[in-house]
């Protein structure tokens, strides 16, 4: 059986959603949130769910589900509770499970316990996706760095967005994480250029 395949970025509105979708319908697997701070009337689950055509995904229930888009342990304490990690199980299912975080790696989901170490709790693989930006070798080496000194598998990284050789070069030669592909800014984002994105990525 696989292990879950964890899609996490390197910050927030980074595209983890929309890469979520094109890999949730190029592997037929399932989609899961555990934890949704915010937008619960469009949240990303909910988007996904518009974007995959296949029926064999299935798409489990937030373990969370908190009124305001902040920082998980905020938007918790806002709603008057706080995130137990000891709740956050993943869903029993027989296909390849994708589980999408909250923001970054160093996201607090309570007082002590960071979606980096929701990752490890889930043993599941990795899946960074990264941006070309002024700023990204910083944010991209920095989350590599955590992953691997938690000693967390990183099935590669997936770029997303305006392309940038000399840095994707030095991210990849530096880290010698596996590139996965790139995804470009798509115009229109439906169903169909979900499904005709699957071949930017390769896994
Ligand atoms: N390649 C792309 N082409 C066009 N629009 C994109 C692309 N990637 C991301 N976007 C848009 O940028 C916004 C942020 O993307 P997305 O919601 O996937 O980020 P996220 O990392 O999932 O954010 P969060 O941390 O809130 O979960 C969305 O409106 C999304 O449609
Ligand atoms: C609300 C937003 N859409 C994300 N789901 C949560 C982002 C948390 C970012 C916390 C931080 O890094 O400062
Ligand atoms: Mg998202």
């Amino acid at each position: 059986m696989h292990k879950p395949l964890f899609v996490t970025g390197v910050g927030t509105d980074i595209g983890k959603t929309l890469v979520s979708a094109i890999l949730v319908e190029k592997l037929k697997c399932d989609y899961w949130k555990p934890v949704q701070s915010g937008d619960l009337d469009n949240s990303d689950t909910m988007k996904v769910q518009k974007l995959v055509t296949n029926t064999q995904t299935v798409f489990h229930s937030e373990a969370y589900r908190l009124t305001q888009p902040y920082s998980p342990h905020k938007s918790a304490a806002l709603d008057g509770i706080e995130i137990n990690e000891q709740t956050i199980i993943a869903p029993k299912t027989y296909n390849q499970l994708l589980i999408e975080g909250a923001g970054g790696l160093m996201v607090p989901l309570n007082d002590h316990f960071l979606v980096i170490d929701l990752i490890k709790q889930l043993d599941a693989e990795v899946i960074l996706v990264s941006q070309n930006y002024l700023g990204s070798i910083n944010h991209t080496l920095l989350s590599i760095e955590a992953l691997k000194s938690r000693s967390i598998t990183i099935k590669g990284i997936i770029f997303n967005g305006d392309e940038n050789t000399s840095t994707e070069d030095y991210i990849i030669n530096y880290t010698d994480v596996k590139h996965l592909g790139r995804v470009p800014i798509l115009p229109v984002i439906d169903k169909k250029t979900i499904t005709d994105a699957g071949e930017y990525i390769s896994l």
